[in-house]
């Protein structure tokens, strides 16, 4: 069968192009009436994946009428440096949202970073204020990576009221708020990471089965449950046979598709949708923005009170 009628495919484009539509009619009002949502992007160090997830950012913030800019730091740069230069960015009214690509540099704090970012413009909601919000059910500006990954499961029509997920990987941006996420909707949810003692075993009960660990072909056929859903995370990049360098998941898809009952493919799953749902959490920031300006101005149109 061909990839595109394979409809054990579940595909992050289809619902991505919906929301770009979205945001795209959003960020036409707010920009006619003074609030031109902008979206920053900081970059330290170098990581393929980062590159891969920055340039969907500023390719697809474009068509949805986002201004996007990137700012690069390198690796060798101080903690103090880039909270300085956060907190410009705090203070400056043309910026909405700023996301901070990890992994970051071992020697610089990552949740003083994040904690540096205005709650008003932590477009990801990793301020450890914010995410603290997911645990509360507020779910309406939930990490993007884990916001989509909940969504593709969605697109099965599987009931997830009591179904049996486990996540492999349980990183604070990734595997954490995907476990908060399902345990909202009702899943009985097991986390596994590298001190589990068997991941196999715990993977192959699994209705639906999420891995985010960064390893290609960690997951074979055998690890997973005849007719489960699995939700691949991953982003590596491989050079493949000829040369060229191709990115793969942490699936391997070729053997598990035949197990599996639906798969995200890589690249075309997981990837296209958390880009969308940047650049919507960047118009729920902005909006949040325009109602304290409203509290503060009485009007919500900028241009208008000029
Ligand atoms: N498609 C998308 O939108 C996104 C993709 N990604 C990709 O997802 C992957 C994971 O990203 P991220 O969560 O940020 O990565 P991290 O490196 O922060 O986390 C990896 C996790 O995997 C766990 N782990 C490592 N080895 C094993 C193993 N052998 N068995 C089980 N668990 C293991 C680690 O556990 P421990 O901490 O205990 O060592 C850790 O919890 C990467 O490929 C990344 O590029 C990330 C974000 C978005
Ligand atoms: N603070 C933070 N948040 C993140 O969510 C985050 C991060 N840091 N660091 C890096 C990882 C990686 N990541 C990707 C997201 C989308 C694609 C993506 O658009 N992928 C396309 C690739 C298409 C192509 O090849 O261009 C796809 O899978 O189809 C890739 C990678 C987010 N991450």
């Amino acid at each position: 069968m061909s990839l595109s009628d394979d409809s054990r495919y579940l595909r992050g484009g289809p619902v991505a192009q919906r929301i770009i539509a979205a945001v795209r009619e959003d960020a036409t009002i707010a920009k006619a009436e003074g609030f031109p949502p902008k979206l920053i992007s900081i970059t330290v160090g170098d990581t393929d994946a980062v590159d891969v997830y920055v340039r969907n950012q500023r390719a697809k913030a474009q068509l949805a009428g986002i201004d996007f800019e990137e700012r690069r730091f390198p690796a060798t740069i101080t903690s103090g440096e880039l909270e300085a230069a956060i907190h410009g960015l705090n203070a400056d009214p043309r910026v909405t949202g700023i996301i901070i690509q990890r992994p970051v540099p071992a020697h610089i704090p990552i949740k003083m970073l994040q904690a540096a970012v205005h709650p008003l413009k932590d477009v990801e909601g990793m301020h450890p204020a914010s995410i603290g919000n997911i645990v509360y059910n507020q779910l309406d500006l939930a990490p993007c990576t884990a916001a989509a990954s909940v969504e593709l499961l969605k697109e099965t029509g599987l009931d997830l009221k009591g179904l049996e997920v486990v996540i492999v990987g349980h990183s604070e941006i990734v595997g954490k708020p995907i476990a908060f996420l399902l345990m909202s909707e009702g899943a009985t949810v097991t986390v596994c990471h590298h001190m589990t003692r068997s991941v196999a075993a715990h993977a192959r009960r699994a209705d639906a089965l999420f891995v985010a660990v960064g390893k290609p072909r960690l997951i074979k056929a055998d690890m997973v449950k005849p007719g489960a859903a699995v939700i691949d995370i991953g982003i590596n990049s491989e050079v493949g046979p000829d040369g060229t360098s191709r990115i793969v998941g942490d699936v391997d898809t070729d053997s598990v598709k035949e197990v599996a009952s639906w798969i995200t493919p890589v690249p075309g799953g997981v990837g296209p949708l958390t880009v969308a749902i940047l650049l919507r959490n960047t118009m729920v920031a902005l909006s949040r923005q325009r109602a304290l300006y409203e509290a503060t101005y009485g009007t919500s149109d900028r241009l208008a009170a000029e």
